[in-house]
C-alpha cells in the first residue's frame, strides 16, 4: 500500500475480533462461521451490558446500515456502542411474534446473500463478525400480475426470465436484451471490486488502479437513471410500464427517477447471488450480527435506549450523545442511523443552529417516500383454494396492480399490492398447516392522522377488507375465510416502531436527478458526525444499507487512524474536492 499513511490517533485496543480477522487474512480463509438454526428464534437473553461511558464510535439506531458499520468497525478493533430505542435490533428488518408465528416487519425479498463476488453484502456483513446463517434459495424473485394481462415470473435463471419476457414482447427482443444487458454491465463492474467508501481517496486511487475499466464503466452509469437507458432501447409503452413497475417495486419511484447503478444491482444480483430467505426469518440477520458485535471486546448493543440529542464539543464537533433518560455516552465519532429528517430536521437530533446548509440542499432534491400499510395475516392452508407449495407452483413474492395509472397514486389499498408468503420457503415460521401472508401497499401518514381510536381501527379494517377482496378475486380464492387472525400496521405504526419520520420508506428523488450523484455519502458537514442507512448512498434496500455500512466503517476507520489513508491534509483536500465536484452536478 504505497499510498497508505497511518494517522497516529490511538485506537482503544486490539480485540479478539481483530486478531481473528488478521488471522483469517493471513491464512486466506473465511472467518469462523456459526450457522444459526431456525429453532433458535429469540434474541440472546443474557444480561444486558452496562452502558459504556466512552467509546470510539457510538451508533444511533440498529438498522442494517448501523449494524453492518458497527460489525465492521468492531472487527477492525474499534470499541462501539449501538443504541437502539426499540426492544429488538434491525429497524425495518425487524420482526414480531404472535401465537407461534414469526412475522417479518418489512419485506422478505432479500438480496445480498450470494456466495460469490463482492456484492454479497449481507453474507459479508455477517462474516465480519464470524457469523453465517442458513438461507433457502427462492426459484422466482417475484411474480407480476399486472394490467394488460401481463403475468411475468422473474425466474432465478436469467435465461428463463428473459425467454418469458421476450415471448410476451417478441418485437422488443433486441431492446430487452440491451436494457438488461446494461444492468449486467453495471453489476459485473461492481462485483469485481472491493466495495468501500467512495469518499476515501486512497481507496479510490487503489480501486481505480486495480480495476480501471470497471471504474470507468461505473462512472458512465453513475449519473444516469434506469428510465433513460430503457428508453434508449425500448419503444413499446406496455413494456416501458413493466420496467417502471420493475423499478417501483423496490425503489418506490418509476424508472425515470431510479438510479441506474441500483437497477443494475437489483436486476442482475437476483439472477447471480439470487434471492435467498434466511431460515428463521429476516430478523435472524440482525440477531446474529448483534451477537457477533457483542463478542468483540469493548463492543455492546443496547435496547430501549433512545437518543434525544447529539452532543458537541467547544469546537463544534460531535462528541457523544444524550439519552432521553439524561445519561450520556462520549465518543470520538457519532454515527446516526436515524433518517436524515430525524437527524437534521425540526425536532431532530442536531439542534437547529448547528444544521449545516448542505442539508438544505438535500431537502431540495429528496423527499420522503410514502409509508406502507402492512397487513400481516395468519392463514389456514386447508381453506385456500390454491396449492401453496413451491412444487404446486406457488411463489413467495407477488406484485399485483389493476390499472397502470394507479401504480403510485392509488390510496386505501387500491394501488400496488406487494405480497410476501415466506412460509412457502420456510415452514418453521408458522405452526403446521399455516401460512404467513404479509401484504403491503403504499400509504401516506396524513391518511391516518386526526382519527379517533375507533375511526383508526375502522380504517384498518376497511383496508384489510379491500385488499383481501382484491387478492381473493385474482390470486387466492378462499383467502377471507382462511384468515385465522390478522394485524394491520399503518404509516403511524411504522413511524412509532421504526422511529422513521412519517413512517417513510426512505428518501426518493423530488425531481429527475442525475442518478446517484447527489446522494450524500457518510460524512456530514458536521465534524465527527456521520450518517448511515438509507438516507445515504446508495439509498433504500437491505443490501444497499449494508453497502452504506461498509462504506461508513471504512471512512470512519480511516478518520480514526485504524486503517491507513492519505496524509490528513491531502485526504481532506481530495475528499472535499470530490464532494464539491459531485455536488455541482
Ligand atoms: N429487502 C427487503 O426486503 C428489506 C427488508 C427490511 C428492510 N429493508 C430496508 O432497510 C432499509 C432501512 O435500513 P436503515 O439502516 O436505513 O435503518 P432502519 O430505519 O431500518 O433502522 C433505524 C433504526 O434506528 C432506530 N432509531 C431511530 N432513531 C433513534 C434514536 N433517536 N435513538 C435510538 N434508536 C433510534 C430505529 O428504532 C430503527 O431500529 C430500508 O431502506 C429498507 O429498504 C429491506
Ligand atoms: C474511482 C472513481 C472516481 C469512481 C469509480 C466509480 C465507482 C467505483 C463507483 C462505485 C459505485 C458503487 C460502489 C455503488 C454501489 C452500489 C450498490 C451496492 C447498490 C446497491 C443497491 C441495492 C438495492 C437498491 C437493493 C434494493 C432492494 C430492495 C429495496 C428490496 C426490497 C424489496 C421490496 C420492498 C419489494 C418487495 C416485494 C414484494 C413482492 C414483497
Amino acid at each position: 500500500m504505497g499510498l497508505a499513511f497511518q494517522i497516529s490517533i490511538p485506537v482503544t485496543r486490539a480485540t479478539p475480533c481483530v486478531r481473528r480477522a488478521a488471522l483469517d487474512r493471513k491464512h486466506e480463509r473465511r472467518p469462523r462461521a456459526s450457522v444459526a438454526r431456525a429453532s433458535n428464534l429469540t434474541s440472546s437473553k443474557k444480561t444486558p451490558a452496562p452502558l459504556p461511558e466512552a467509546v470510539d464510535a457510538v451508533f444511533i439506531g440498529s438498522g442494517m446500515g448501523a449494524l453492518t458499520a458497527a460489525a465492521d468497525l468492531a472487527s477492525k478493533g474499534a470499541s462501539v456502542a449501538v443504541l437502539e430505542s426499540y426492544i429488538i435490533p434491525g429497524g425495518s428488518s425487524g420482526w414480531f411474534e404472535r401465537k407461534g408465528f414469526r412475522f417479518d416487519a418489512g419485506a422478505s425479498m432479500i438480496f445480498g446473500f450470494g456466495e460469490r463476488g463482492t456484492t454479497n453484502l449481507l453474507t459479508r456483513a455477517l462474516a465480519t463478525v464470524g457469523k453465517r446463517i442458513e438461507t433457502v434459495p427462492d426459484a422466482v424473485q417475484v411474480r407480476y400480475h399486472l394490467p394488460d394481462e401481463l403475468d411475468i415470473k422473474v425466474h432465478r435463471e436469467y435465461d428463463e426470465f428473459l425467454a418469458g419476457l421476450i415471448k410476451r414482447f417478441p418485437h422488443e427482443e433486441k431492446g430487452i436484451r440491451k436494457f438488461y444487458g446494461a444492468c449486467w454491465s453495471v453489476f459485473n463492474s461492481l462485483n469485481c471490486m472491493p466495495l468501500k467508501s467512495l469518499e476515501e481517496p486512497n481507496y479510490l486511487l487503489q480501486v481505480f488502479a486495480a480495476h480501471p475499466i470497471a471504474c470507468l464503466n461505473l462512472l458512465r452509469f453513475i449519473g444516469r437513471n434506469a428510465g433513460d437507458i430503457a428508453r434508449d432501447h425500448i419503444k413499446d409503452e406496455t413494456l416501458l410500464n413493466f420496467i417502471d413497475m420493475e423499478c417501483y417495486s423496490w425503489s418506490v419511484v418509476p424508472a425515470d427517477l431510479t438510479p441506474m447503478i441500483n437497477a443494475g444491482m437489483v436486476f442482475s444480483d437476483r439472477h447471480y447471488g439470487g434471492i435467498n430467505y434466511p431460515v428463521g426469518g429476516v430478523g435472524r440477520i440482525s440477531e446474529e450480527i448483534v451477537a457477533g458485535i457483542e463478542e468483540c471486546d469493548g463492543c455492546s448493543v443496547h435496547f430501549r435506549t433512545r437518543v434525544s440529542k447529539i452532543l458537541f464539543d467547544s469546537m463544534g464537533a460531535a462528541c457523544g450523545v444524550k439519552l432521553v433518560n439524561g445519561r450520556t455516552v462520549s465518543a470520538k465519532v457519532v454515527i446516526s442511523n436515524a433518517t436524515r429528517w430525524d437527524t437534521f430536521g425540526e425536532k431532530g437530533l442536531v439542534e437547529a443552529e448547528r444544521v449545516p446548509p448542505s442539508e438544505e440542499r438535500f431537502r431540495e432534491r429528496y423527499v420522503k417516500s410514502p409509508s406502507f400499510c402492512s397487513l400481516h395475516m395468519a392463514v389456514r392452508e386447508k381453506d385456500l383454494q390454491v396449492g401453496m407449495s413451491e412444487e404446486q407452483g406457488m411463489d413467495c413474492h407477488h406484485i399485483m396492480l389493476d390499472d397502470w395509472d394507479e401504480i403510485e397514486t392509488a390510496r386505501d389499498g387500491k394501488g400496488t399490492l406487494f405480497v410476501s408468503i415466506p412460509t412457502v420457503l420456510d415452514k418453521s415460521l408458522a405452526p403446521p398447516g399455516m401460512h404467513i401472508f404479509h401484504v403491503f401497499t403504499p400509504s401516506w401518514v396524513d391518511e391516518w392522522e386526526g382519527l379517533s381510536p375507533k375511526e383508526y381501527r375502522a380504517k384498518k379494517e376497511a383496508m384489510l377488507e379491500t385488499v383481501v377482496a382484491r387478492l381473493e378475486k385474482k390470486l387466492f380464492p378462499g383467502l377471507k375465510s382462511a384468515i385465522e387472525f390478522s394485524e394491520v400496521g399503518s404509516a403511524r405504526t411504522h413511524r412509532r416502531y421504526l422511529g422513521r419520520v412519517d413512517g417513510s420508506y426512505g428518501p426518493v428523488a423530488k425531481k429527475k436527478l442525475r442518478g446517484l450523484l447527489s446522494m450524500p455519502f457518510n460524512r456530514t458537514d458536521v465534524d465527527k458526525l456521520y450518517c448511515v442507512g438509507d438516507s445515504t448512498f446508495p439509498g433504500q434496500g437491505l443490501n444497499a444499507t449494508a453497502f452504506s455500512g461498509f462504506a461508513c466503517a471504512h471512512r470512519v476507520a480511516a478518520d480514526l487512524g485504524i486503517i491507513g489513508s492519505l496524509p490528513g491534509p491531502i485526504d481532506r483536500f481530495l475528499t472535499d474536492l470530490l464532494s464539491r465536484q459531485r455536488l455541482k452536478l
